[in-house]
């Protein structure tokens, strides 16, 4: 495995060099200055009357103008910083407590904890909370800090939830096992391994309610039911709002604070988010540029016989899954050719990437999965080139796709004929009776003994090898140049193993096609294809027609899959009767 490290820095350092993150942490840490030290130093108390300043203008004395009772505005809007700041990290502080704590218990210990916490989180969340606010407020009184407890306490489901999620996802996760095993109390395994996973998450969270919180302080202020007896921002809004008509300014200043405040908290949890994932303390990482294994052996080259005009080119690819900050590649510098008409066989053992490789051709890999070197060419296009759509249409008409699980590779939802019509009348534009004709043929191609019904029946109506006909059926109904069979048979019993075999065997003869074919079963490598690659660890070590490998084989792990075949071992002979009492 290729693990590439790269240096972290820290997150704040990285953040400072993120421009959203450095705005916004700049705004927030002067904010915070101004929160601390402005008390301090402001010209005049928040409480100081000058009846000569009443609504005076911005200038003099007064920078930012006097309010309605000639108070000056910047003084009160610098000691309101204190207060609304303080009043937003109490809510956040008990919703954090409270809905961190229940999460991690629910999540890691499950059992009754886990039922009634999110019973309770739940009948929690659906309270309108503005509602059960001023309810608070009128029985307990205009106090700012109890009001914004009780707004925390509203607000504690949010952490409950997403840390219960995140705690569900790892406490399967073997290193928790090996934790628990190692005889870590559940303390130190929620502090140690579980608190890590949900902090990425908990704290963006926390910047998003914190601005929630300055947003609903403001609100109860503004609407007289908060604290009059503190300058808040709400308050000076409220007052702005008063005498909009006579100094429309004194409005402008707290709207413009809490505005930007709720702006740039938002801001600093997308770019810290963004710089959590990045430098992996987030479990989404980011890996480093892929590079080649040194160790890796390079695959042999399998070519297509001159004869043949080639149809699949791939040259030195490599498939790698991003893992952590590093790579796993699990094909290497893989080069082969199929000709038209040629069955091409990959074999080799179970997570010797031969399934990688033909998705690779498909254009299918999974998630995380990527080609990170080499190249595709199909009838001379470079698939890599293509947009996906385009990849897609190709998938369709000109490559077929015959998997391994005939059942799951079914919509259960949907008829055997609405499947087969479908892509006909997508792709070829048949009318719906053109393509239910069109279907019919198919079905009594593939051996379906009677289309009609078949074509009438859902998936959990036929058998397994029946399922495997549709498909088939399915896969070669546009007419495709190549098809990717991916162990077609292994799900099935080896009387319909034979007898599918047999069906792609006349549909090969039939129609010229050129198939790669995955196997782990010789029988079908010979029953079926003209050349074959064997593959193990993600490279071919050797590659040829069948006949040739078959009657030679040159390399030891070829030679050792023979050996492993059993079809040479000496018979048992017949069982020996047994005495049942
Ligand atoms: N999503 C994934 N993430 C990481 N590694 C993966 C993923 N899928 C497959 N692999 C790895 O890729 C390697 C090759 O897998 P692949 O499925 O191609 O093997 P295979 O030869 O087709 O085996 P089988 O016959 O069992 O299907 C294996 O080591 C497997 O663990």
């Amino acid at each position: 495995m290729t693990s590439v490290n790269h240096g972290r820095r820290p997150v704040a350092a990285r953040l400072i060099r993120n421009p959203l993150g450095a705005v916004a942490s700049a705004y927030l840490a002067l904010l915070a200055l101004v929160a601390v030290v402005g008390p301090f130093v402001v010209p005049f108390g928040a409480d100081e009357v000058d009846l000569g300043s009443v609504l005076a203008p911005p200038g003099g004395d007064h920078l930012l103008g006097g309010d309605s009772a000639g108070r000056d505005v910047l003084s009160r809007l610098v000691v309101a910083t204190s207060v609304s700041l303080a009043g937003a990290f109490v809510a956040v502080a008990v919703a954090a407590v409270i809905g961190v704590t229940s999460g991690l218990i629910a999540g890691y210990r499950l059992g009754w904890f886990d039922l009634v916490s999110n019973w309770f989180a739940g009948a929690v969340l659906s309270l309108p909370a503005i509602v059960v606010l001023l309810a608070a407020r009128a029985v307990i009184g205009p106090s700012i800090w109890a009001i914004m407890v009780v707004f925390g306490v509203i607000l504690a489901p949010s952490y409950h939830r997403i840390v219960y999620g995140a705690v569900q996802g790892v406490r399967a996760e073997l290193y928790i096992d090996a934790a628990r095993v190692a005889g870590l109390s559940d303390l130190r395994i929620l502090g140690r391994h579980v608190l890590t996973v949900v902090r990425a998450p908990a704290i963006l969270l926390t910047a998003g309610l914190f601005s929630v919180a300055i947003a609903i302080q403001a609100s109860l202020d503004f609407l007289g039911v908060g604290d009059s007896s503190l300058p808040t921002w709400g308050g000076i809004l409220s007052d702005g709002f008063t005498n909009i008509s006579r100094t429309p300014l004194l409005m402008i200043w707290p709207s413009a604070v809490i505005a930007l405040t709720c702006l740039a908290l938002n801001l600093f949890g997308t770019a810290l988010r963004d710089e959590l994932e990045q430098t992996g303390d987030s479990p989404r990482r980011r890996a480093d540029a892929w590079q080649p294994q040194q160790e890796a052996a390079s695959s042999i080259v399998h070519a297509a016989s001159d004869a043949r005009e080639k149809l699949v080119e791939i040259d030195g690819l490599a498939v790698a899954y991003r893992q952590g900050t590093g790579w796993k590649t699990v094909v290497h510098e893989l080069s082969l050719e199929i000709g038209r008409g040629e069955v091409h066989a990959l074999i080799g053992e179970s997570g010797s990437g031969k399934t990688q490789t033909a998705w690779s051709v498909l254009g299918l890999l999974p998630e995380g999965g990527e080609i990170v070197a080499g190249s595709i060419r199909f009838d001379g296009r470079d698939l890599s080139g293509l947009h996906e759509n385009e990849r897609a249409r190709l998938r369709g008409r000109r490559i077929g796709y015959v998997p391994q699980e005939p059942m799951s590779n079914l919509d259960p939802a949907r008829t055997v004929g609405a499947q087969l019509t479908e892509p006909l009348r997508l792709a070829l534009g048949l009318s719906r009776s053109g393509a239910r004709g069109r279907a019919l043929e198919l079905l009594a191609r593939v051996g379906i003994a009677d289309p009609q019904r078949t074509f009438r029946l859902y998936p959990h109506q036929i058998s397994g090898g029946m399922a495997q006909r549709v498909l088939i059926a399915g896969a070669v109904s546009l007419e495709p140049d190549l098809i990717v069979a991916d162990e077609p048979t292994t799900a099935l019993d080896v009387t319909v193993q034979a007898e599918i075999l047999e069906l792609l065997r006349e549909l090969r003869a039939e129609r010229g096609l050129s198939m790669l074919l995955v196997t782990h079963n010789f029988g079908v490598v010979a029953d079926l294809a003209d050349s074959v690659s064997v593959m193990r660890d993600g490279a071919i070590v050797e590659s040829g027609a069948v006949a040739d490998v078959f009657a030679d084989p040159r390399h030891p792990y070829t030679r050792g899959l023979f050996d492993a075949l059993l079809d040479d071992a000496p018979a048992r002979g017949p069982l020996e009767p047994m005495e049942l009492s």
